[in-house]
């Protein structure tokens, strides 16, 4: 990837289900080595647009490039392949595999798996709870590891892009700051991010730039330096702080 390249363009996407498109074409890009945010309401289209992007549902109409390349022609194992990877809502872990073995199986496409030892050397030192847990099943497992986990899945992946839908979804203060920590040294690798929340100070915390989903399009872009705070934001959306 050149310097000036992109990792990711998404031009007037449109998607959804059945006859009704959620997606009413959205563009966003996230620049090399840049972290994004993904900001809006429930129901308004994020997870629909994570799921577009790396072809979990077919995209209707529009454009999306990684690393400059068409994604049109390609299978969601195939964009797996280039190394887009998507860490999911609803961390789909098998619940009768071990920590370990689970980490280990995620490495299944030739790229991740000759990077397999250092990737996993790498995830085990950002999530220590993982470490001493190796041996554990995944349904033993608490809310917060489970998400620590489908991290260390995605990374296992070999991505040279992540995309991290809520990945704080219903964790306590504590470790919402453990994983905000392990993002900031993923991205501090030059790891091109794209991370959907509903935690406004969470990630204000973490990106660069951020765009407000509404009802299916992007309804303004916001960049971090520009000062807007919290409660800006929260107006936009809500007309008032009491919102929140
Ligand atoms: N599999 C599906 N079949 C039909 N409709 C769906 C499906 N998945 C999502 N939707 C609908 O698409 C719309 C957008 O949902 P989406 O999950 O993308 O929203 P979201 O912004 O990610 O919300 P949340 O933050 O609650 O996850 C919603 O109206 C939802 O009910």
């Amino acid at each position: 990837m050149s310097d000036a390249e992109n990792a990711l363009d998404v031009v007037e996407l449109r998607a959804g289900y059945d006859a009704y498109d959620v997606l009413q074409g959205i563009s966003i890009h996230v620049g090399p080595g840049e972290r994004v945010g993904l900001f809006g309401p429930n129901g308004h289209g994020k997870t629909t647009l994570l799921n577009a992007i790396s072809k979990i549902i077919p995209q209707r109409r529009g454009e999306v490039r990684f690393l400059g390349e068409p994604l049109g022609g390609l299978s969601a194992k195939q964009i797996v392949e280039r190394g887009l990877i998507h860490v999911a809502q609803a961390n789909h872990l098998f619940p009768d595999m071990e920590i370990l073995e689970t980490l280990e199986l995620a490495a299944y496409t030739r790229r991740a798996h000759s990077q397999r030892a250092k990737n996993l050397d790498y995830v085990l030192k950002l999530f220590p709870r993982l470490a001493e847990r190796r041996r554990q099943q995944c349904k033993t497992l608490s809310g917060g590891e489970r998400q620590m986990l489908s991290i260390g899945v995605g990374l296992m992946c070999a991505p040279r892009m992540l995309m991290l839908d809520e990945p704080t979804l219903g964790l306590s203060p504590k470790l919402k700051d453990e994983l905000a920590a392990a993002i900031d040294e993923i991205s501090s690798q030059r790891m091109p991010l794209l991370l959907v929340e509903q935690d406004i100070t969470f990630v204000l915390s973490l990106v660069d730039r951020m765009y407000l989903v509404d009802h299916g399009e992007i309804i303004r872009e916001i960049d971090r330096r520009s000062g807007v705070d919290h409660d800006e934001i929260m107006d936009m959306y809500f007309g008032g702080h009491e919102a929140r």
